[in-house]
């Protein structure tokens, strides 16, 4: 069974509380948030702000992907909002470790997300000290990519560079339940899909289609 996280980024911005409240009732893994600020990635989307507002509709967790230069300047306010667990770039951010343990020492999950162009091996030394790897399955910054196959054995390296069984690894982009089901082969735990729920003539059933996997 794979755990899923829905992202947002593919619902409609006008109706988010309505959104959250379905995947409340369906019982998701996670809620994945895209934090964007036009400069890491070429798009904006939510900032704290919009977190605080929509964190009342639901106890599931807030899986934040921040996208955004310096994650270090502003993460206490994406903890302050709401946030449960966050990920940032590695690339976007000079000391990485020392970030990881900011979050962790604030009381929640720290997550390191990798891009298509990014080798695994160059957080070799972080994943003792995080909670979560999130192999990025599209280059970052837009919804309703295709998934670039590469990470399959990206997912494979990363699992074989560690012992620890409690380490996530997670994919975002272009899954839907063939992409998702390679990634859970190569050893992936959990599954970040926006378009293909969101977009569903059934999102029940895409959220289910990915839960079995
Ligand atoms: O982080 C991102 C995009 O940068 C993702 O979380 C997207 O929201 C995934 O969308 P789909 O590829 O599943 O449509
Ligand atoms: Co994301």
């Amino acid at each position: 069974m794979a755990l899923v996280a829905p992202s947002i980024l593919s619902a409609d911005f006008a109706k988010l509380g309505e959104a959250i409240t379905f995947l409340d009732e369906r019982a998701v893994d996670y809620i994945h948030i895209d934090v964007m600020d036009g400069k890491y990635v070429p798009n904006l989307t939510f900032g704290p702000p919009v977190i605080k507002a929509i964190r009342p509709f639901t106890s599931i967790p807030f899986d934040v992907h921040l996208m955004i230069e310096k994650p270090e300047d502003s993460v206490e306010d994406y903890i302050a909002a709401g946030a449960d667990r966050i990920t940032f770039h590695t690339d976007a951010t000079i000391h990485a470790h020392r970030l990881i343990h900011r979050i962790k020492e604030a009381g929640i999950k720290a997550g390191i997300s990798l891009n298509p162009s990014q080798n695994p091996e160059s957080v070799r030394y972080l994943l003792d000290d995080v909670d979560l790897v999130l192999l990025m399955s599209v280059n970052p910054g837009f919804g309703g990519q295709s998934f670039i196959p590469s990470t399959i054995e990206k997912a494979k390296q990363v699992r074989a560079m560690t012992d620890r069984e409690d380490l996530e690894i997670m994919v975002d982009g272009g899954i839907n339940e063939t992409t998702g089901a390679a990634m859970v082969e190569a050893g992936c735990d959990s599954l970040v899909a926006g378009s293909y729920i969101f977009k569903h003539e059934d999102p029940m059933a895409a959220i289910d289609a990915l839960k079995r996997l």
